[in-house]
């Protein structure tokens, strides 16, 4: 068995938690007496001690793969092994605390350029052990879990050597990025050259370029900066059939249907993508950010429409429900505090972006047209409040499972015409399936001319079966979203989690296609197997 060199690897996760252990805490005194009066509160720690399943790759195979990428690249340690385990959803995080690690990989690589993984799938294929691309191990739609059946092992493909601005071109305003770089190093990179890309998924410290191109990630400024697959210009992947370079050669074009579309939310199934070139743009001069206060959640959806209809989207444009407002979760340490209900009706958070005359200019049409509309302005602390806590509510998701409160978010996307049918068809679906006293809290925070995300938080007793209570509540929130007729996902994407109810969604024909294309590019079947394809 190897050791590896621990500073080699990026700082890591816990496996059973979220984030940086540093900002970890107990749950704020406030929110512990607020929830202790509607779910019985029990101290629910992690298994301690949990054994790694032994790899079941055979020692002529790890040999192999030592060859290819470096002796010290090819990892059999438990605790990296442990690491990669699945992703961070609710399910994933409690079967970790329960000490279920049955879908650990056998062994983990770490290849430092395209030609590693080629060479990587190239040997996997040919041997056939499965490839799992791992990016930032955020993914919370079961991506990282594949089927392993009839296979000779799994290897986590662990793309956290690949992690360099591989070009720029200040001129066209692109940049190509390494698969591995997490959103943090990414802008890092960009702001020494005065440039950004905007990405700011909430998952943003701890997720990769790669992930959010296979994943089709959309982050906090879409509403002004645009999802993660509107960003990306070009992509280069490796598959087992060779090298694919989509949109080298134009920002767009009439050459065929648009082959990169096939690689975004692709999830590791078709290929693994080694490069993504991002449109970039300047650093913003000014950010600000403020609070509107609507009578009810279809007013402000209704003033979201407007502004969307109305080409005056401002950067950051966010609703939340009367419960999430009331519950302020951008606040955990003001949760149950003086306040935390935020005045009542339903909080807008508007932000703005850009030089110093053009966020002047959008700020006073956007400002006119939501006065028109029937909003209130709050003026900018509830703005500031939520930048600062915007990347906290994960922590507080742990310190609830410590007290043995089930806290899980889902979210789907609709037409306008469809937003109040979608929200109560899955409200009544999540508080049917977990009883009486669950909250289920929701904002819009994804808006398009024609439509909007729905994002919904759900906290509810985690009782003796909390994973499956959990488990039997999607499944009714899926069916609500599928009779409904909107999309199963927004952006946390298919992973094996949707799977089963992404047919309805793209038809017998539609899923021939996906299978098509599986069979052409990886034919033995040793990317991802599972994910994704129904
Ligand atoms: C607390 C929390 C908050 C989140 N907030 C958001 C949010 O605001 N917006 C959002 O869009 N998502 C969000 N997510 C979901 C998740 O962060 C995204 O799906 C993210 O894009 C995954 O990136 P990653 O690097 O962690 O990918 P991983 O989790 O490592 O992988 C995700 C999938 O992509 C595949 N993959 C990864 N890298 C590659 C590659 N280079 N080539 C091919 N396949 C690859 C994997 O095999 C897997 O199937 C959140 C998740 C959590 C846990």
């Amino acid at each position: 068995m190897t050791e590896i060199s621990h500073d080699l690897l990026q700082p890591e996760m816990p496996p059973t938690r979220w984030g940086d252990p540093a900002h970890a805490g107990p749950l704020p005194d406030g929110v512990r007496d607020l929830v202790g009066l509607v779910f019985p509160l029990s101290d629910t720690p992690a298994a301690a001690d949990v054994a790694v399943p032994a790899p079941q790759l055979a020692p002529d195979l790890v040999a192999g793969l030592r060859a290819v990428v470096g002796e010290e690249h090819v990892v059999l340690d438990d605790a990296v092994r442990r690491q990669r385990t699945r992703g961070k959803s609710t399910p994933d995080l409690l079967r970790q605390r329960a000490g279920d690690l049955g879908d650990a990989p056998d062994v983990v690589v770490r290849p430092d350029d395209h030609d590693d993984v080629q060479a990587v799938l190239d040997f996997a294929q040919q041997h056939r052990v499965v490839v799992v691309p791992f990016g930032g191990g955020t993914a919370v739609t079961g991506g990282l879990a594949p089927d392993r059946e009839g296979f000779a092992g799994v290897v986590s493909l662990d793309l956290g050597r690949m992690r360099s601005l591989v070009a720029l071109d200040p001129v066209s305003s692109t940049a190509t990025l390494g698969p591995g770089l997490r959103g943090p190093e990414a802008e890092a990179l960009l702001a020494e050259h005065g440039l950004m890309l905007g990405h700011f998924p909430q998952s943003f410290e701890f997720a990769t370029i790669g992930g959010f191109a296979a994943t089709r990630s959309s982050g906090q400024s879409s509403a002004g900066y645009g999802r993660f697959d509107a960003m990306v210009v070009g992509l280069r992947a490796a598959t087992p059939k060779g090298e694919v370079r989509l949109g080298g050669t134009s920002p767009s074009n009439a050459s065929g249907p648009d082959l990169r579309e096939l690689f975004l939310g692709s999830e590791g199934a078709f290929g693994v993508i080694t490069e993504v070139t991002v449109r970039v743009r300047p650093l913003p001069e000014v950010k600000e950010y403020e609070g509107w206060q609507w009578p009810s959640f279809a007013a402000g959806a209704d003033a979201m429409r407007a502004l969307a209809q109305g080409d005056l989207m401002p950067t950051v444009l966010r609703l939340s429900d009367e419960n999430e407002t009331a519950i302020n979760l951008a606040r955990p340490d003001a949760i149950g505090g003086e306040g935390s209900a935020g005045g009542g009706g339903c909080l807008m958070i508007v932000g703005y972006e850009g030089t110093t005359a053009a966020v002047a200019a959008k700020k006073a049409a956007v400002t006119a047209a939501l006065t028109d509309l029937g909003g209130t302005p709050l003026g900018a602390e509830p703005g500031q409040a939520w930048v600062a806590g915007r990347f906290n509510a994960p922590y507080l998701r742990d310190s609830l499972l410590d007290v043995g409160v089930l806290v899980e978010t889902l979210e789907t996307v609709t037409f306008w015409s469809n937003r109040e049918r979608l929200y109560a068809a899955v409200k009544a679906a999540l508080e049917g399936a977990l009883g009486d006293g669950t909250m289920v809290l929701c904002h819009i925070s994804h808006v398009y001319a024609t439509g909007c995300s729905l994002y919904f938080t759900v906290a509810a007793a985690g009782g003796e079966q909390p994973l499956e209570r959990w488990l039997k509540a999607k499944a009714a929130a899926n069916d609500a979203i599928v009779a409904s007729g909107a999309s199963i996902t927004h952006h946390h994407a298919v992973g094996t989690d949707h799977r089963g109810w992404l047919t309805p969604e793209i038809g017998e024909a539609g899923v021939a296609v996906l299978r098509a294309v599986k069979r052409e590019l990886d034919p033995a079947g040793i990317l991802n197997p599972g994910v994704l394809i129904p």
